[in-house]
């Protein structure tokens, strides 16, 4: 397996992953490693296989063919496609955090129960969940805000509330999917601050779905999909032209 400069080995090493819908194929063998700390974004017309790929990346949906490997904390070596869905539901709990353009809060909950609950799921107590719960709220600007319900707060301040869940678990990698999509231009570059802020400024790994260049520009590395291939990769091209040590 290749390592980074570190010599640590990739957090998801993924490796002919392949997935069809009927006679679509959506994902046609990706190979694809992420490195602790990297910023990745996934690009590519609509259809070209993005979300499938983050799916099968974070254990949501199962490649039909290819090898998944983690490498985090507590993960060593796991292979993700041999996972029940057991297993792979405390995975994502435990190692993953998501932050997509909507519908993951739970819209009875105020702010900080969604905080918290992501913590109680995983054995946390109420009292101890709900403290942290609010200091995450709290440094990602939502003090005074934590009794809210999802829909008393706006599309920004709904997205700093998932932040602040994928941050509050300790997830190691954070997969997000159009996290700005439905912001105005400013309210989307302070989310996307604070969600770079909470992932690779805290040695984390993300993962990101985007149709929007100018976010995908503030990642480390853009890879591109069409028809369920990865045609562009930042990386290999910087690699190639000497300028990626
Ligand atoms: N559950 C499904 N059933 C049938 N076809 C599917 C399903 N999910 C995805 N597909 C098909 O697989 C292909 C890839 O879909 P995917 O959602 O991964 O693309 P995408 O790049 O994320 O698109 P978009 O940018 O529009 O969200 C598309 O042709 C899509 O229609």
């Amino acid at each position: 397996m290749l390592e980074n400069s570190l010599g640590l080995p990739p957090v998801i090493a993924a490796h002919g992953l392949f997935r069809s819908f009927g006679t679509t194929v959506a994902l046609g063998g990706v190979d694809l490693n992420i490195q602790l700390g990297q910023s990745l974004a996934i690009m590519g017309p609509s259809g070209s296989g993005k979300s499938t790929l983050l799916h099968a990346l974070a254990g949501i949906e199962l490649p039909d063919a290819g090898r998944i490997t983690l490498n985090l904390p507590g993960y060593n070596n796991v292979q993700v496609e041999t996972l029940n869905d057991k297993a792979r539901t405390k995975l994502r709990r435990e190692a993953f955090g998501f932050v997509f353009q909507s519908g993951l809060l739970i819209p009875e909950l105020t702010a900080i129960e969604n905080v918290a609950m992501a913590l109680m799921i995983n054995g946390v107590q109420r009292a101890a969940a709900m403290d942290r719960a609010a200091q995450a709220l709290a440094q990602l600007g939502l003090a005074g805000m934590e009794q809210r319900r999802i829909g008393q707060l706006s599309g920004g301040q709904q997205q700093r509330v998932a932040i602040a869940r994928a941050k509050v678990t300790g997830a190691g990698v954070v997969f997000a999917d159009e996290p700005t999509g439905a912001l105005d231009s400013t309210t989307g570059t302070e989310v996307l601050d604070i969600l770079l802020e909470a992932t690779v400024g805290a040695g984390k790994s993300l993962v990101m779905v985007t149709h929007d260049r100018s976010v995908a520009e503030r990642c480390d590395r853009i890879v591109t999909l069409r028809d369920g291939h990865i045609v562009t990769d930042s990386a290999t091209a910087q690699r190639q032209t000497g300028s990626w040590s």
